[in-house]
């Protein structure tokens, strides 16, 4: 498969990325013994019963609308499902039952967080959450002694019923009284990272995008990417997206507002909905010819294009920075060709240095090169 630029240049298509994407802990030095699944990333959601936890994975992962989420039966055994399958980011997430008592025999806690990359812990913050600290204190020091290199990331969830000054007072307070709890456990040392969240609008999204960035070793070389590529393209802000399931896997180090992240998750629906609809292959509805320009009345344009087969690249910029759309376009190829080469590369050479810094010095050279 081929992509021609606006000059009729072809450069070889990207495609998706290979399989040993090479993330987490355990793809470092995997067990031949493990079968494929069960050696990736694995992520944890955890919390107590009706948090909201398999409402979380159905919204971000399936596509299922919040209100559908109303009347989902309680987990009563953990439900493993392999996210690889559908998208470009590959993981694991272990949804376990809000009741599972740690101390029960049947609760192989080696084995749940042993291999585990994150943990997510929910607390429905529209009911009192004083049971849901202890279980977090719990939860936390029990993981943590299996396995210290564990990521703990605390969703204050159900926040669409509560008022802007709500949220703050009680993002504070929890924040307070779990690191007090961890305190009193002497594992002050520990860092925990909390979101506001809602299946009701993106926060819960963008959330989830942080968490796996997390996991994403090569998450520095994108951001040095995407700042390379939007500083020589006039670009005020771009995220690089897992389509399939709205996820930013890297932004550039600009601060994100929930607007703009907003404004493109919709974009990337309108353009799977316009593609799905009009689209002429029924098995594709992204592919490398996918590219999309939204003006909007602010002056301001939206810039999708595809990356890999479950990647795109979305842009903000000013309209007259997008007069000068082939220099973008030409600084995006030499970006695409960065990307791949930062995964390629690192397949070829495992075990010895991954080559990010050839990638970045690649794309340095061409978006100078274009400015000349
Ligand atoms: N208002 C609001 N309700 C939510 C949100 N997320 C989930 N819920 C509701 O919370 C209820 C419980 O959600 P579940 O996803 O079943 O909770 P769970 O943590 O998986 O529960 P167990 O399986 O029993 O452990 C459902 O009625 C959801 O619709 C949210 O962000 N806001």
């Amino acid at each position: 498969m081929a992509f021609a630029d606006d000059d009729g240049a072809s450069t070889s298509f990207v495609g998706s990325f290979p399989k040993g994407f090479g993330y987490g802990p355990e793809d470092q030095d995997p067990d031949p013994a493990m079968s494929e699944s069960e050696s990736k990333p694995r992520i944890l959601l955890m919390g107590l019963r009706r948090s909201g936890k398999s409402s979380i994975q159905k919204v971000v992962f399936h596509k299922v609308s919040p209100n559908e989420t109303l009347f989902l039966e309680s987990t009563n055994k953990i439900v493993k499902e392999d996210v690889s399958n559908s998208s470009f980011v590959q993981f694991q997430i272990w949804d376990l039952p809000g009741h599972l008592n740690f101390f029960d025999s049947a609760f192989d806690s080696e084995h749940i967080f042993g291999g585990c990359g994150a943990l997510i812990f929910v607390i429905d913050a529209q009911d009192d959450y004083v049971d849901a600290l202890a279980k977090l204190r719990q939860t936390v020091s029990k993981a943590n002694k299996i396995n210290p290199k564990l990521k703990f990331e605390v969703f204050i969830h159900k926040v669409d019923g509560l008022s802007d000054d709500h949220k703050i007072e009680t993002q504070r307070d929890i924040h307070q009284r779990a690191y007090d709890d961890l305190a009193d456990a002497g594992l002050e040392n520990l860092h925990l990272s909390f979101y506001l969240t809602s299946i009701y609008d993106h926060s819960i999204f963008e959330a989830f995008s942080k968490v796996v960035q997390k996991l994403i070793p090569q998450l520095p070389t994108l951001e040095n990417l995407l700042n390379i590529f939007i500083s020589n393209s006039g670009i005020e802000k771009a995220f690089l997206f897992e389509v399939v399931s709205k996820i930013y896997i890297a932004t550039d180090s600009s601060p994100v507002d929930m607007q703009s992240y907003e404004l493109c998750c919709d974009m990337i629906d309108v353009v799977i909905d316009v593609s799905c609809i009009y689209g002429t292959r029924d098995d594709l509805t992204f592919d490398d010819s996918s590219y999309a320009i939204i003006k909007m009345n602010n002056g301001t344009i939206l810039y999708l294009r595809e990356v890999t087969k479950y990647l795109a690249l979305v842009c903000i910029l000013r309209e007259d920075s997008f007069e000068r759309q082939g220099l973008i376009d030409y600084n995006f190829l030499c970006f695409r060709e960065a990307i791949q080469e930062v995964f390629e590369v690192r397949q070829k050479m495992q075990g010895s240095q991954p080559n990010s810094e050839n990638a970045t010095n690649l794309v340095n050279g061409l978006a100078e090169k274009s400015q000349s």
